[in-house]
């Protein structure tokens, strides 16, 4: 049998995982390695467990049963898919980081509100921006605090094809500055353009995970086979 450890240099290692809710099981997950190399991606149907998934990893919710170790010092950083701002500017809302951090300075929010492109309008109001300028806003937050690990919830979704191309370019460049990331997706193609590993979670299991190549050709279980197939149609 191939040891999935020695395959990735980074990875979280899930043991007898699952998460209730509501006397449900939404999360379950005998053992699974989840490589944390470079950029993973997270798809399947609505109401898989994607989000509960990423959650998880951060740490930010707890299992019912089970445990998640890490290969390396984690440092996460949570992006969810609605982020509440409050009515002040989004130079403001960015520095609302502080309270995680208390050490990260003026200057180095300064460089972030640039390097996520908002800098014309660091004084403007946050409730305010578009959906795409909310995305870049989440994201600088996540960056001020250097995690070695992002988790991106949709971190896409109702954004038009240029602000997608925006956030892509700045998940890109994470990777690029020693950041991984694992983010969760509906659209295809935008899986293939950024991830090399793929977890398809259905029903709250991992149906599936590997290469992205592979995955994409030829799906081995049945439910992948159903999903891409109605994916495919949706597009
Ligand atoms: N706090 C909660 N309380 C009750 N049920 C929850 C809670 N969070 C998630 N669930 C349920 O757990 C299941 C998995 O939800 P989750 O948000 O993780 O799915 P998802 O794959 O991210 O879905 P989507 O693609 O629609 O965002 C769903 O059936 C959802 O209703």
């Amino acid at each position: 049998m191939v040891n999935m450890t020695n395959l990735f240099e980074k990875f979280i290692e899930l043991k007898g995982i699952t998460v209730n809710s509501n006397g449900r099981t939404i999360l379950n997950i005998p053992h699974a390695i989840i490589p944390a190399d470079r950029i993973t991606a997270c798809i399947g149907p609505n109401g898989a467990g994607k989000t509960t998934l990423l959650k998880l990893l951060d740490g930010l919710i707890q299992p019912d049963t089970g445990t998640v170790s890490y290969s390396f010092a984690s440092k996460t950083s949570l992006v969810l898919h609605h982020t509440p701002m409050i009515k002040a500017s989004t130079k403001t809302n960015i520095s609302l980081v502080k309270d995680v951090d208390p050490t990260i300075d003026a200057r180095a929010i300064d460089q972030v509100i640039e390097r996520v492109g908002l800098k014309g309008l660091a004084n403007s109001p946050a409730h305010k921006l578009s959906a795409g300028e909310r995305q870049k806003l989440c994201l600088g937050r996540a960056i001020l605090q250097k995690p070695n690990l992002v988790l991106l919830d949709e971190p896409t979704a109702n954004l038009d094809p240029n602000a997608t191309e925006q956030v892509e370019k700045i998940i890109q460049e994470l990777t690029q500055q020693g950041s991984d990331v694992i983010f969760s997706s509906h659209q295809l193609a935008q899986v293939q353009r950024l991830a090399e590993y793929i977890l398809f979670i259905d029903q709250g299991e991992i149906k599936e995970k590997g290469p992205v190549g592979p995955f994409f050709t030829n799906p081995e279980t049945s439910a992948a086979k159903r999903y891409l197939q109605q994916e495919l149609i949706t597009d």
